[in-house]
């Protein structure tokens, strides 16, 4: 809320106020016998004005208005009154000087300003009570530990509590001569041996519980991210989501565990010593608590900030680490273009955004730091003062003061650590709200299908299939294509760059799904199959085939729970890698090293070619997937399909021999089939596939045409 809405609703509420006091101080000579109550009976019926005032002429306005303005003067009043016992009594204030009137909704402006003024809009107001509720849930799976360590927490809270109550009395004893009885020094130290040794159980209970929740964290949000749909992956860069794993899930576990550690322990701790407090004196107890509302209003304001600058900062780690991964996993492309310098002024950049944030974080820390030390101190001093006027007065006795004392800061502590655990709470939660996004995310890959027939024919059929990629809506990649591809057979895609042959090849291996239409396996829609046994009936070789870093049979027999030496061997030579890996010093053992790279292109894709002919699918998809191999070992899919490797081979290719060799040819043009047949029947039409091997398939784009 900004200044003129705040200035604007306290006037409107002062002139209801001026209407209501009017009527209120017809009543004021039989309410003034009541005393206090009358003070807050008065509270009372100004209260449900305000709501109704507020809600008719102010419906946006903050709804804690109408209560700050009626409740705070009842509350001055009653601790005046307890504090100063011997002054006048309580004034209504529908008696009191307009002074009075104008100093109410002074504050109250003032307050709902510091309180409305630095909300960052959304991102406290409505994500983080959310985002902490999915933490509690979250951290619900820890139960047992959790449970443990609440027990332990509440013996803690007793020994604490009760340590200062026995240093107290041992002092009252020491000072009426009676001295310290084994009693008194064995109470206080079992006190504080026992809710040291909780204290410990506590701790160490809370830190496993993080631990553990920890790694299951790590292990479910790894699971989550490998089931999204590739959109979510060409979207996020790699090294984002691996800075986030790092970082942010230890942020956000350590969060829970702790919170609740320190919230029930300073709130079982501010209740009991608050309780005390109150049992020693009420006066002294009712001024200290005055600390809590001035230490929760500054650390209001600082969350408020401080959220938004927590979210910034892991942003920009995140964007750093991404601009490194970047840099360094493109570093030849940055090398050829000699971009080192353009490479280095945006990671310059990304990390002078990360320093100026997290100085900015330390400068408002050290700040807030600042002016809580201040109150606190403040509020000792009042005390202080407070307690020597009692003790003069005969009131309280030395030993009650300075168990008082002890408790007071304890208190404070306790209360801060509230105020200070809620507001982590809150900004951590509000900081790590992408992990609980991607954790919410819904895997997409696996739809539930349950189809897992003991044989497949490998009859495909694309029925009236339209597409657009969910990074690009508006743009129909595939347009009502229809073709069908029977088992034994070798059918190639082939048309101009762009024109949707990889998108088809996509949708078989349903890293989509179709838009509209259908893609059936014999005569299933795909969605329906088992998702796993999909993927090892449909195995896709694309043209920058990825190898893990392991050894070659490690990457030959990827994802294959048994794979006997034999299979492997024959796969290897199939594909046309027997060769150059007996050639190899360590043969099959050999390291492939990081995503393959010590291999060279055509040795990653025969490899890849291996690695999809030793699962013998049904249908073998080949996108571009021979694109760097010589002669030597020829790629064959009739000779595959022939001696039963695959059943069924879709081939995308813009080798002319490799479309020369298909059984059928389906041309493809932006999107849509334009011709369908054998290759001589195309050949005879003089249609788009004869100007297509005249122009060369990759005419009309920046590739270089690969027609041999
Ligand atoms: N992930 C994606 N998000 C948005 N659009 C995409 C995506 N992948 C491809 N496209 C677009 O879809 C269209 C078809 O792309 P596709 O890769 O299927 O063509 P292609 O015929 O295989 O081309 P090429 O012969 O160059 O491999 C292109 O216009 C391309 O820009």
């Amino acid at each position: 809320m900004a200044l003129l809405p705040a200035i604007r609703l306290a006037c409107l509420l002062l002139l209801v106020d001026l209407v209501v006091l009017a009527a209120l101080a017809q009543l004021a000579p039989a309410l003034a016998h009541l005393g206090l109550a009358a003070v807050w009976l008065e509270a009372g019926l100004r209260l449900p004005a305000f709501t109704v005032a507020g809600r008719l002429l102010a419906p946006g306005g903050p709804r804690g208005a109408a209560v700050v303005l009626s409740l705070t003067p009842a509350a001055f009043l009653t601790l005046r009154s307890l504090l100063v016992p011997y002054s006048a009594a309580p004034v209504l204030l529908a008696t009191a000087a307009p002074v009075w009137l104008a100093l109410t909704h002074g504050a109250t402006a003032a307050a709902l300003l510091v309180w409305a003024v630095p909300s960052p809009g959304r991102d406290t107001g409505t994500e983080s009570p959310v985002a902490v509720r999915q933490l509690l849930a979250l951290a619900l799976a820890e139960w047992p530990v959790l449970g443990g360590a609440f027990f332990f927490l509440v013996l803690a809270v007793l020994g604490e509590t009760a340590g200062p109550y026995c240093t107290g009395k041992a002092l009252d004893a020491i000072q009426h001569g009676d001295g310290p009885t084994f009693f008194t020094i064995g109470l206080v130290l079992a006190a504080d041996l026992g809710s040291s040794l909780f204290a410990g159980c506590r701790g160490g209970l809370f830190t496993l519980a993080q631990a553990r929740l920890k790694l299951g964290t790590c292990y479910q949000l790894f699971s989550r991210l490998l089931r999204q749909d590739l959109a979510f992956f060409q979207g996020t860069p790699a090294a984002e989501l691996s800075t986030r794993l790092a970082n942010d899930v230890p942020l956000l576990c350590d969060v829970v565990p702790m919170s609740t550690n320190v919230a029930l322990r300073s709130l079982g701790m501010a209740l009991g010593l608050g309780g005390f407090m109150v049992g020693l004196s009420p006066r002294l107890a009712l001024l200290a608590l005055l600390e809590a509302p001035l230490i929760i209003t500054a650390r209001k304001v600082y969350d408020a900030r401080h959220q938004v600058l927590q979210r910034a900062m892991l942003d920009a780690t995140a964007n750093t680490a991404a601009v490194v991964q970047e840099a360094v996993s493109s570093i030849e492309t940055v090398r050829t273009f000699a971009g080192e310098e353009e490479e280095e002024r945006r990671h310059s950049q990304a990390v002078t955004k990360m320093l100026g944030l997290k100085d900015r974080i330390d400068v408002e820390q050290a700040l807030f730091t600042l002016i809580q030390r201040a109150l606190q101190l403040a509020m000792q001093v009042l005390v202080l003062c407070h307690g020597r006027r009692q003790l003069r007065e005969g009131t309280i006795t030395t030993g009650s003061l300075v168990t008082f004392l002890l408790y007071q800061a304890k208190v404070s502590h306790h209360v801060q650590a509230l105020v200070f655990g809620h507001g982590d709470l809150l900004s951590k939660a509000a900081a790590s709200r992408k992990i609980l996004e991607y954790l919410d995310r819904e895997p997409t890959g696996d739809t539930g299908g349950t189809w897992a027939p003991t044989t497949l024919q490998g009859h495909v059929a694309f029925q009236h299939v339209s597409f657009a990629y969910p990074a690009r809506p508006e743009h129909l990649v595939l347009q009502d294509v229809s073709f069908k591809l029977h088992p034994g057979e070798v059918m190639a895609l082939a048309g101009l760059n762009g024109s949707g042959k990889s998108t088809c090849a996509g949708l078989l291996e349903r890293f989509y799904d179709p838009g509209t239409g259908d893609v059936l396996l014999d005569g299933v829609p795909l969605r329906d199959y088992e998702y796993r046994y999909l993927h090892r009936q449909v195995v896709l070789v694309g043209q920058d085939p990825v190898l893990f870093s392991g050894t070659i049979r490690e990457n030959i027999t990827f994802g294959l729970e048994s794979c006997g030496e034999e299979d492997v061997r024959a796969a290897a030579a199939t594909a046309g890698a027997l060769g150059f890996i007996l050639a190899l010093d360590r043969g099959f053992d050999t390291d492939v090293g990081d995503k393959g790279g010590q291999l060279s292109v055509g040795e990653k894709q025969r490899i890849a070619i291996a690695r999809a002919l030793v699962r013998r699918p049904t249908v073998l998809i080949l996108d571009e997937a021979a694109s760097a191999l010589d002669g030597e070992g020829e790629v064959a899919p009739q000779q595959w399909v022939r001696s039963g490797w695959a059943r069924t081979v879709l081939l995308i290719t813009h080798c002319r021999r490799m479309l020369e060799a298909a059984d059928r040819i389906v041309v493809l043009e932006r999107g849509a089939v334009v011709e369908m047949g054998t290759p001589a029947e195309l050949r005879s039409r003089c249609g788009p596939y004869s100007h297509l091997l005249q122009r060369g398939p990759g005419a009309g784009r920046t590739e270089t045409p690969r027609m041999d």
